[in-house]
């Protein structure tokens, strides 16, 4: 029985995470969740699930959640309940789906007490990854990647060294845009970005999917999760999103992982790895049905954050830092119509253009170097 903290039980990854958790009563157990604003979710959650321990984000939640559900949950609240959780002592593994780089310091503790972490939260990743791998080594601790690309690519590795890989090979859908040009991005709305052509995802991962900048994250998330320098991680447009990644070996053979985009596989093969069980899903991959698969060049002057973050990435140092930061408040803003969908990039171009980068940051720095970003970004949309 796998006993399983998980952060962000509201969200898209959260909630799918509680299905296979519902499917698999055997094999898991919820021990400890975290929400964010979503209490009419969590009390539901909590009555189905009886988690012993619950973090919600702010003070008030955590007056009213108290009276709504039975005494033998513990509720907690803040920074602090998110890190209360990650360290649950009756847990074994945390699954990290809590949205954005609040998710460092809680993954960080949860290292430290020698949980498994089953990673989906890839802005930790990106914005302090040296950190975060360099403590997975020190408490001998597995990340198990839960992003799809990364499931695949770890699936596809299967163990084999890495100094045998010539080059990783994430895949693209493009995300709701692919079939424009720049100039007919202009006028975008946020409901025509939110309309991704294949997978169900929390608003944020799909705007960066729209922007590309997801598939610029999870460069930098793979970069940090297999060891690999950059000018070994490729991207290929693939529209129909059934190649979730590949791994091309020095003797030139590629090894492919195919499924239905659900992303409720690599949540479960990460919490069952090294074993596997039955899908939750009845749904199958039938080629034949699909007729054929699609792909081609990415284009770094069509999807501008695709550049800027590999150039981030080789920069190094607090650079992704900023990257991300920046992307987290200019999403967050085109989301709430205060920046076109073009401003986005706009935003992550002037913050890191006034940024210099430090080496080897701390953990001190990084947040720091995260805070100021923010604030930079904010105080430059009116
Ligand atoms: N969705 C997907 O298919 C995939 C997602 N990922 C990654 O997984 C992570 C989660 O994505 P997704 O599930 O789509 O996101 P969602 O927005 O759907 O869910 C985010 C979760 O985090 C909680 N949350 C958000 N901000 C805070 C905060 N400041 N403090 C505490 N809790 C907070 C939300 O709470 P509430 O809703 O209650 O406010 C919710 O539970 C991201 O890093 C994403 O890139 C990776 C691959 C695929
Ligand atoms: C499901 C998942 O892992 C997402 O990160 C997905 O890959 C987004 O798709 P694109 O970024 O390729 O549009
Ligand atoms: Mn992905």
């Amino acid at each position: 029985m796998k006993h399983i903290s998980l952060l962000g039980a509201t969200g898209s990854i959260g909630t799918q995470t509680l299905d296979v958790i519902r499917k698999h009563p055997n094999h898991f157990n919820l021990s400890s969740m975290s929400v964010g604003r979503n209490i009419e979710l969590a009390i539901q959650q909590i009555h189905e699930f009886s988690p012993q321990l619950v973090s919600v984000q702010t003070r008030d939640d955590y007056e009213k959640l108290k009276l709504e559900i039975p005494n033998a949950t513990k509720v907690v609240y803040g920074q602090e309940g998110l890190v209360e959780v990650a360290t649950d002592p009756h847990s074994n593994i945390l699954v990290n789906a809590v949205l954005g780089s609040v998710g460092l310091v809680p993954t960080l503790a949860a290292i430290e007490e020698g949980k498994a972490i089953a990673i989906a939260n890839k802005e930790t990743l990106v914005t302090a990854g040296h950190i975060v791998t360099k403590a997975a080594n020190t408490y001998n601790v597995p990340l198990l990647p839960v992003d799809s690309e990364h499931s695949a690519i770890f699936q596809a590795l299967n163990g084999e060294k890495i100094n045998q890989v010539e080059r990783l090979i994430l895949t693209a859908s493009g995300g709701s845009f692919r079939d424009r040009t720049r100039d007919q991005l202009i006028d975008v709305t946020v409901h025509e970005a939110l309309n991704h052509p294949n997978w169900s995802m929390g608003a944020k991962i799909t705007i960066d999917s729209a922007t590309m900048m997801n598939k610029g994250l999870e460069v930098i998330e793979a970069r940090w999760l297999f060891d690999i320098p950059y000018d070994k991680i490729d991207v290929v447009l693939h529209k129909e999103s059934i190649i979730h990644s590949m791994v091309e070996y020095i003797d030139g053979s590629v090894i492919a992982q195919l499924g239905t985009p659900d992303m409720r596989v690599p949540i479960q093969y990460a919490l069952t790895y090294p074993d596997r069980i039955d899908s939750i899903s009845n749904e199958r991959l039938h080629l034949w049905e699909l007729g054929s698969l699609h792909f081609s060049k990415l284009d770094m002057e069509r999807y501008r954050c695709m550049a800027f973050a590999y150039e981030a990435g080789r920069i190094g140092g607090t650079m992704p830092t900023v990257l991300n930061a920046a992307n987290e408040v200019a999403v967050a803003a085109f989301l709430d119509n205060k920046l076109t969908f073009l401003e986005i990039e706009n935003k992550i171009e002037q913050a890191l253009e006034r940024h210099q980068a430090i080496s080897q940051p701390t953990l001190e720095e990084i947040i720091s170097v995260d805070q100021e970003t923010r604030a930079f970004i904010h105080s430059s949309i009116k």
